[in-house]
């Protein structure tokens, strides 16, 4: 199994189903014209997947791609410090989707799917941010938090998949795996 990813937390999520996969990162670039969040992240996914699936033959190739939705407006990695002050004042006091594609190519077949989690933010202070860009590091971060980290005190509630929002919705690419006879 391989796993076409340079996410850490990626390799991390998907050894709790398998110690055995390798990592191999994807060169696909990561333009997309897609607009629609949901079909976004769905056709990165299979962009990633696809691109290393094509070099190993006969492999299960997983690829997945996270982005924030708030209020209308779609959240990647941040490029700068400012943009990932910029979208957590976005996020503060208000409820936003975290939506993961994740594609899973194996044999001739591929199945790719999108999952999404509502996650609460409480009201932020602007000092609050400050001191939270300075003590992580988020530029690789999608909507410039981990739910993981110290960000885990703006956050009231989540409806949802918790390690989706980290980048890898565990049990929904077990299933996926399991309908390809993967696992
Ligand atoms: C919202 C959120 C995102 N993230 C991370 C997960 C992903 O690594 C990253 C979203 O960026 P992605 O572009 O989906 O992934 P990536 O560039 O890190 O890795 P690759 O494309 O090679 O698979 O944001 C967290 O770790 N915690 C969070 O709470």
């Amino acid at each position: 199994m391989i796993l076409a990813s340079a996410s850490p937390r990626r390799k991390e999520l998907l050894s709790l189903i398998t110690p055995d996969f390798e990592v191999v990162v994807s060169g696909a670039d990561e333009t997309c014209g897609i607009r629609e969040p949901r079909e976004m992240v769905r056709f990165l996914a299979e962009k990633k997947a696809c691109s290393v699936a094509r070099d190993y033959p006969g492999e299960t190739v997983i690829g997945a791609d996270t982005v924030v939705e708030a209020g209308g407006e779609i959240f990647g990695k941040p490029a700068d410090l400012d943009e990932a002050r910029r979208m957590l004042a976005a996020l503060s006091g208000k409820v936003h989707f975290v939506h993961t594609g994740v594609c899973v190519v194996r044999g001739g077949e591929s199945l790719s799917r999108t999952f999404t989690t509502k996650v609460f933010f409480r009201p932020l202070k602007r000092g609050e941010i400050d001191a939270y860009l300075a003590e992580e590091s988020v530029l690789d971060k999608a909507g410039a938090y981990a739910i993981q980290g110290p960000a885990a005190k703006f956050v009231t509630g989540i409806e949802g998949c918790f390690f989706n929002v980290v980048g890898l919705p565990v049990s929904g690419l077990y299933g996926m795996l399991g309908e390809l006879g993967a696992v």
